[in-house]
């Protein structure tokens, strides 16, 4: 990147932070990282983690490629469990549990914990079917019930209006950018405490992307939503707090103002400013 690109660059996002009606009150914290490392068989990928983050607020991981940003993620939801020889040390308190406990249902946690991707992922089924599978396998086929979740999770999802008149069609018929708000439907369909979102726009054309974000503010009154973006003005203008990683630790973490304003270390404005990554 260019100087030129590097000044311009950091201008967008202070410009963004100030057009940002956010609140700096913290919530309660709803998920404590605790000296977290995760080694992929030999190699560490994530050292010594320790951070908080916050009730109904949205918070970004961003760094450069390959910082560790999606590990950390999945770390919230088991979903590094899955990997063959993954060593995970330390603790992930979620309201106050410990999820790495050997006590700890991880299906359940998964239900309390959903995850979208950066590729949007639907089901070869129909949007109604999509949006009640998580019901589904939890025994539940009231029809009622599936109908009410059916409309409330595509209203709160921002799908409803163009979907409703189709409910019965395959979910791969729709867009990109409507298939990952399919998704997200799925993920909120079982009410979830917390949102993990992987890159959720990075596949998506700029209009959805919009969707995208402004889908993730309204989503925050409800959910704990936790965030990778390679974008820093998305971070800016989708996140309360930010957290800057860099080769697998967490360098700084603050609100998302003084994040982007007022960094602490040099490493982070260095990436703020467009310096490296
Ligand atoms: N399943 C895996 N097995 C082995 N190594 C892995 C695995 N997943 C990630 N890694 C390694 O762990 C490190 C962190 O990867 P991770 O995907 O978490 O970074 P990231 O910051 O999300 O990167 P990106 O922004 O490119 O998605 C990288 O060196 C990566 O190669």
């Amino acid at each position: 990147m260019t100087a030129q690109h590097a000044r311009t660059h950091s201008i967008d996002v202070s410009s963004i932070l100030r057009d940002q009606k956010k609140t700096d009150e913290p919530n309660e914290p709803c998920i404590k990282v605790e000296n977290l490392n995760l080694f992929y068989a030999q190699k560490q990928a994530l050292h010594d983690v320790s951070m908080e983050m916050h009730k109904k607020k949205v918070t970004a991981y961003i760094g450069p490629s390959g910082c560790g940003k999606s590990t950390l993620l999945r770390c919230i939801n088991r979903m590094n469990d899955l990997v063959d020889n993954v060593t995970i040390e330390g603790k992930i308190l979620l309201d106050n549990e410990n999820i790495y406990d050997k006590t700890v249902n991880v299906a359940a946690l998964r239900r309390r914990v959903g995850m979208v991707f950066q590729k949007p992922n639907p089901f070869p089924k129909s949007i109604f079917e999509n949006v009640t599978y998580g019901l589904r396998i939890q025994g539940i086929n009231d029809k009622r019930i599936l109908e009410e979740t059916v409309e409330s999770a595509l209203r709160g999802a921002a799908l409803w209006d163009e979907v409703k008149d189709r409910l019965n069609d395959n979910a791969l018929g729709l867009s990109g950018g409507q298939q990952q708000r399919l998704v997200i439907a799925r993920a909120i369909a079982i009410e979830p405490e917390v949102l993990l979102l992987d890159e959720p726009a990075s596949a998506l054309d700029p209009i959805s992307t919009l969707k995208i974000e402004e889908l993730i503010n309204e989503l925050k009154e409800k959910y704990t939503i936790v965030i990778v973006t390679h974008n820093m003005q998305q971070a800016a203008r989708v996140s309360d707090y930010t957290a800057f990683m860099f080769m697998g630790e967490l360098i700084e973490m603050g609100t998302t103002s003084e994040l982007f304003t007022n960094p602490r270390k040099q490493q982070t404005e260095d990436y703020i400013t467009g310096r490296y990554g």
